[in-house]
């Protein structure tokens, strides 16, 4: 099976790493510095319990790479849309398009692009970031994958990428009811991820205190009256099991959009809480804690879009 990895970062460079150590035939896409090292040096992938350095076709040209059996889509949501313009070369009619991206309207907008046929909803349960131009560091439980149709059948194609992703020793599980998954981990990461950036503090440090606490349950709240409100049908103590993953995590724990703002990066805000305010005003369901968060980390996305205009309204007299 030949495989694209749209977006050699955090998800795609860990999963693609163990899918080319274990010599898949798979292709990467990147930019930049980190694709330059990726050409000379190879990825290298660094573990809490192993290292590896793998040599790959990296490329920032979709026709170097041609069609491919299987699309692994891991860009940031933002990045959705350009992504799959950049890409179409490499899609052709039997081509399955997995997403590992957070977010819930990937699935939809790659549908729309690509049609809804080829597309698979997934989701990573993974730390890890770029670490420097071609390195991959990765902490925490091992990476985990979990896919699906979205009409929650147990087809072939699910079969063969299951096996493809267990002969590498990558975790992973089908879903029948990905949907679910996709917005029982939508209603975890609005809460978490917007808490902890909102307050620049670890998850430790929100569950500590007894308000944070409070606003991260509230948020996950607001996220679950939405979802019962659009007819999603999620567990009944939904809030309660997000609440106890939050829990289980390690207390320096911090999101991926934390560690964008710290990077001065831009976040994936619009698609978080950004994304449920405006369902949320469509179907009249109050969700004020959503709204704060999405506020004030919409003005940080502005301000690391346009930092001469942060300037010019931050210093002088
Ligand atoms: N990292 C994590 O721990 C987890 C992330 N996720 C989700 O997975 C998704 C991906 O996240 P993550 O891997 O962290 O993101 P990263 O930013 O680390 O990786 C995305 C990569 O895609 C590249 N890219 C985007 N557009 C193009 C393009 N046109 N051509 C070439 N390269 C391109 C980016 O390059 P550039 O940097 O130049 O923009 C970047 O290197 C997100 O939705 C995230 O929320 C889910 C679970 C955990
Ligand atoms: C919360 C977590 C780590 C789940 O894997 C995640 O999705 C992220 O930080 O982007």
């Amino acid at each position: 099976m030949k495989i694209g990895v749209m977006g050699t970062g955090g998800v795609g460079g860990y999963f693609g790493g163990y899918l080319a150590r274990a010599g898949m035939d798979i292709h990467f896409l990147a930019r930049g510095k980190h694709l330059q090292a990726l050409q000379e040096d190879g990825l290298e992938v660094v573990t809490n319990n192993e290292n590896f350095r793998v040599r790959i076709h990296a490329t920032s040209e979709p026709d170097d790479i041609g069609p491919v059996d299987l699309l692994l889509f891991c860009v940031k949501a933002h990045d959705t849309e350009q992504a799959a313009r950049y890409v179409e070369s490499m899609v052709e009619e039997d081509t399955v398009i997995l997403t590992l991206q957070n977010g819930i309207d990937n699935v939809e907008k790659l549908a729309q692009y690509f049609g809804e046929e080829k597309i698979l909803g997934g989701t990573a349960y993974i730390e890890s970031t770029i670490a420097s131009p071609g390195v991959i560091a990765h902490s925490g439980q091992p990476g985990r994958i979990v896919f699906g149709e979205l009409t929650g059948e147990r087809t072939e194609r699910v079969e063969r990428i299951l096996d493809l992703f267990r002969k590498a020793g990558i975790q992973a599980e089908v879903s029948d009811n990905i949907h679910q998954v996709l917005w029982s981990k939508f209603l975890f990461i609005c809460g978490v991820h917007g808490v902890s950036t909102l307050s620049r503090s670890s998850l430790g440090l929100v569950l500590a205190c007894p308000e944070t606490r409070e606003l991260l349950a509230g948020v996950m709240r607001e996220v679950e009256s939405l979802a019962r409100k659009r007819g999603v049908d999620l567990p009944a103590d939904a809030v309660d099991q997000a609440m106890a993953l939050a829990e289980s995590y390690n207390k320096r724990f911090k999101p991926s959009m934390l560690r964008d703002l710290e990077w001065h990066r831009k976040t994936e805000i619009e698609a978080l809480n950004g994304m449920v305010v405006r369902m949320a005003r469509d179907l009249e369901v109050p969700t004020p804690y959503n709204e704060v968060i999405y506020a004030v980390m919409r003005l940080e996305n502005k301000k690391i879009e346009n930092p001469v205009w942060a300037s010019q309204l931050s210093t002088g007299d």
